[in-house]
């Protein structure tokens, strides 16, 4: 803990890191607000997921996803390399395990793009550092538009999301924040505001025995 001669708390403490992860119906905006976030933190993580899905136009390897071979994924999850990993869309995704460790230890704090399945290995794998957030489209309708609007997926691929909406919909009620994402803005403010709270929350558990042990309380 980083204190002055004094005893004063100088700010520049020391805490282990906060899982933020976010999940969603495809298309409601998670990942617009991850990227918010990170934009405007540049010590937020982004953790990059292994996937066997083909890249999007603009994606890249190792920024948006690793992209990989079923089988290279399946190795990778039999080696125990995921910290994490479901099937979506009938592809692989999965979180891999050693940033995720290395940035927590190193108290820094990462943003998890995953979904239901994921969140709840997640949780059962670290269960003092996560805190999660679910965000919803104000309609199906809305969350249909913004799927075309986003041009990224093939008709068919959309269809898909879009059957599969309802499913991971379900799930909103295991999640510790929900978000309804009907005014941008608004979304990445309380986004943000979760983020803040599971960081102040993380002091009871580390960071701070030091400090207020010097006011002898
Ligand atoms: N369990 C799990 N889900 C993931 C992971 N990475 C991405 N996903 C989820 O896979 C789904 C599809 O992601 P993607 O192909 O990027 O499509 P998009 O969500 O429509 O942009 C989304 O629900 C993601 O949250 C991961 O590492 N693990
Ligand atoms: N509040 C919002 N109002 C209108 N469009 C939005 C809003 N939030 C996100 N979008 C748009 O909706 C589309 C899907 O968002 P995206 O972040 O890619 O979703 P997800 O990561 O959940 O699949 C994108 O084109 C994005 O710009």
């Amino acid at each position: 803990m980083a204190h002055n001669a004094q005893g004063n708390h100088n700010g520049a403490e020391r805490r282990r890191g906060v899982c933020l992860v976010i999940s969603a119906p495809s298309g409601a905006g998670k990942s617009t607000i991850a990227n918010a976030l990170r934009a405007s933190e540049s010590a937020l993580k982004h953790s990059v997921s292994v996937t066997t899905r083909q890249p999007r136009p603009g994606e890249k390897e190792g920024v948006h996803y690793h992209f990989r071979t079923m089988e290279d994924f399946e190795h990778m999850a039999a080696n125990g390399e995921l910290l994490e990993w479901a099937t979506v869309f009938g592809r692989g995704y999965g979180t891999p395990r050693a940033p995720v460790e290395a940035a927590l230890a190193a108290g820094h704090d990462m943003v998890f793009d995953i979904d239901w399945q994921g969140h709840q290995q997640i949780r059962h794998a670290l269960p003092d550092d996560v805190v999660s957030l679910f965000v919803l489209p104000p309609s199906l309708e809305e969350l249909e538009r913004r799927l075309r609007g986003r041009a990224s997926d093939h008709p068919d691929e959309i269809a898909r999301r879009m059957a599969a909406a309802r499913d991971e919909i379900s799930h909103w009620r295991e999640f510790d924040h929900v978000i309804i994402n009907t005014e941008l803005d608004r979304a990445i403010t309380e986004a943000r505001s979760v983020l803040t709270a599971a960081r102040l929350q993380t002091r009871r558990r580390t960071g701070l025995l030091d400090f207020v042990a010097s006011f002898g309380a």
